[in-house]
């Protein structure tokens, strides 16, 4: 900020000196006075010519077109063309004009009127021109020569006068020291007690130096003391040698330069500006408000207002806008700093949640580690468990009997005299009904288990059910059925010829049961599984699975070998 508080600055010192260092040496510098001299002769035709035109060239007589200098002042010595114009412009101003007649005697040098005649003229037009604000000159200076700048310039201020009043004359009218008169219809300024620095002839016009109010207290600077002295000394120490037609000119310099530095000065305040207002998202609308501020002092500036009020006006926006910019920065920093210390917060918490879940983790790992360890060492186990539990089972099959005998009655078949021969069945227990010579006679037999003829398939399995699993724990299991013809044999291993799944008999429910449970095993035992059957009668052994046709089956005996 206080690089651009630097930048922004107006040193009126330092363009006075560049101006002075440029003109220190070119003000002495014989074309840079024959090129014034020029400047001067132009204004002053300028006036002259204007003034023959407005009173005519009767009137005008004594006033050449282009005079000299010299010319000029005995032209208008006498006060008539100066109280004749103003009159023509502004009727009745000067009421009374003393009129050289035709039979005056001119002297030599245009005196043909008495010099207190000449002194009433341009007494009564110099007192009607500071009525109406013209720039005024000394009646001593149409008495003298070296003085006619003075009186050039009210001339030509009376010459914008008169455009004024031909414009329609609206509003108040005002000199503002622009004492050429090429923009006819321009109102002008003048504030005639003001002091140099309220007064601005830009770089159009010409303000001699006593006209400019200039002294030696002349101050561009006032806010900044340490500015101003030198400035004063520069500027006295530069125009202690210069002759007092010389200062309009320097002034000119210096306030174009001014002007200029102003400007480039204006121009790069609205970039920063601009950079500001982009970089400030909440500071929008306040500092467009600046920013319109500068830009119309900006183009004030271009219409060529006072310098000086707008170096004021554009200092003080300036400040203004940079002390807004510079609060919305500090507010946007400290959010800013607020959001980092949030963030540095979050991080922490979030670093802290990412170490415990870490923790975590770690004793969970320690746990399923420890799981893991306890599952292999119970794996480890298994087979001993295994084999302690198939060597436990077959024990409790042994304790049940390694040989047990089931007894079976099948049902009368259809078509058979129900003369029933068994007299009681219970638990284990079968009582047979045994006719004996006119008695009833009666034998119990004894089996580990007896089925009544409403026993199905199903619950005949279910005793030796326990056995099959012996058998895949590496036991020999035998299974087999004994009886007489039509006993039901071939029922109870195999099941009757339309066999459904409740008719399945003992074989294909054991073998149905071997393969569940070494399907059930097979991640741990892998078994082969083969079946033989033969036929044993009359002692004769046959292999009943052998397709030879000799070995027709006749079942007395079926066995099951596994
Ligand atoms: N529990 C039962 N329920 C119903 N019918 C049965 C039962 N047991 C046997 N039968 C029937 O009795 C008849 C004789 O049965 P099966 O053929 O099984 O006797 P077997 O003992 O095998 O005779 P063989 O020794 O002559 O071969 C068959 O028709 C059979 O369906």
């Amino acid at each position: 900020m206080a690089e651009a508080a630097a930048l922004f600055s107006v040193s009126a010192a330092a363009v006075v000196e560049d101006v002075l260092r440029q003109h220190g040496c070119r003000l002495s510098d014989r074309d840079l006075a024959s090129r014034r001299a020029e400047e001067a002769a132009a204004r002053r035709y300028e006036a002259a010519g204007w003034l023959r035109r407005t009173v005519g060239a009767v009137s005008s007589r004594d006033l050449p077109e282009e005079p000299s200098e010299e010319e000029f002042r005995l032209g208008l010595r006498n006060g008539q063309i100066l109280c004749g114009a103003l009159n023509r412009i502004h009727p009745g101003a000067v009421p009374k004009v003393v009129v050289n007649t035709a039979d005056s005697v001119l002297l030599p040098d245009g005196a043909a009127l008495s010099a207190f005649q000449y002194f009433e003229n341009v007494r009564n037009f110099l007192v009607a021109a500071q009525e109406i604000g013209l720039p005024c000159f000394q009646a001593p200076d149409l008495e003298q020569g070296g003085k006619s700048a003075r009186v050039v310039n009210c001339v030509l201020a009376l010459k914008s006068y008169g455009d004024w009043k031909q414009c329609g004359g609206t509003g108040p009218w005002k000199y503002g020291g622009n004492l050429k008169p090429s923009t006819s219809c321009k109102s002008f300024v003048r504030k005639n007690s003001e002091p140099f620095r309220r007064c601005s002839s830009m770089n159009e016009g010409e303000v001699s130096y006593e006209e400019a109010g200039f002294s030696g207290d002349v101050n561009l600077d006032s806010g900044d003391m340490s500015t101003s002295r030198p400035l004063k000394m520069l500027i006295s120490a530069v125009l202690s040698d210069k002759r007092p037609d010389e200062v309009p000119q320097l002034l000119e310099s210096m306030l174009s330069k001014l002007v200029e530095e102003f400007e480039n000065r204006l121009s790069s305040q609205n970039e920063l500006v601009k950079m500001a207002v982009k970089n400030s998202t909440d500071g929008t609308k306040s500092f467009s408000k600046s920013k319109v501020l500068v830009e119309a002092t900006s183009s004030s500036s271009e219409k060529k207002m006072d310098s000086i009020e707008i170096y004021s006006k554009h200092k003080h926006t300036k400040k203004e806008a940079y002390g807004e910019v510079t609060l919305k920065q500090h507010s946007m920093l400290q959010q800013q700093s607020k959001h980092i210390e949030e963030l540095k917060v979050d991080i922490r918490v979030t670093k802290a949640g990412m170490e415990f879940m870490q923790m975590k983790y770690s004793e969970d790992l320690n746990i399923l580690g420890r799981h893991l360890f306890s599952l292999a060492h119970a794996a480890s186990g298994y087979h001993k468990v295994l084999e302690e539990n198939r060597r436990l089972y077959n024990q409790v099959q042994d304790l049940k009997g390694s040989i047990r005998v089931y007894c079976r009655v099948r049902p009368f078949l259809p078509g058979q005299v129900s003369s029933c021969s068994v007299g009681s069945i219970d638990e284990g227990n079968i009582t047979i009904i045994t006719p004996k010579s006119g008695k009833e006679g009666r034998k119990t037999f004894s089996f580990n288990k007896v089925f009544g003829p409403s026993a199905t398939q199903d619950e005949v399995f279910l005793d030796t059910q326990p056995l099959i699993r012996s058998v895949l724990d590496g036991y020999n299991v035998c299974i087999f059925a004994y009886g007489q013809t039509g006993s039901g044999k071939t029922y109870t291993m195999s099941g009757p010829k339309n066999m459904t799944e409740q008719t399945q008999g003992v074989n294909y429910r054991a073998l149905s049961d071997l393969f569940k449970l070494s399907e059930q095993r097979k991640g741990t035992f892998i078994y082969d599984i083969a079946v033989q059957m033969i036929e044993i009668y009359n002692e004769q052994v046959r292999d009943l699975l052998v397709s030879d046709g000799l070995n027709k089956r006749y079942p007395h005996y079926s066995h099951v070998s596994l």
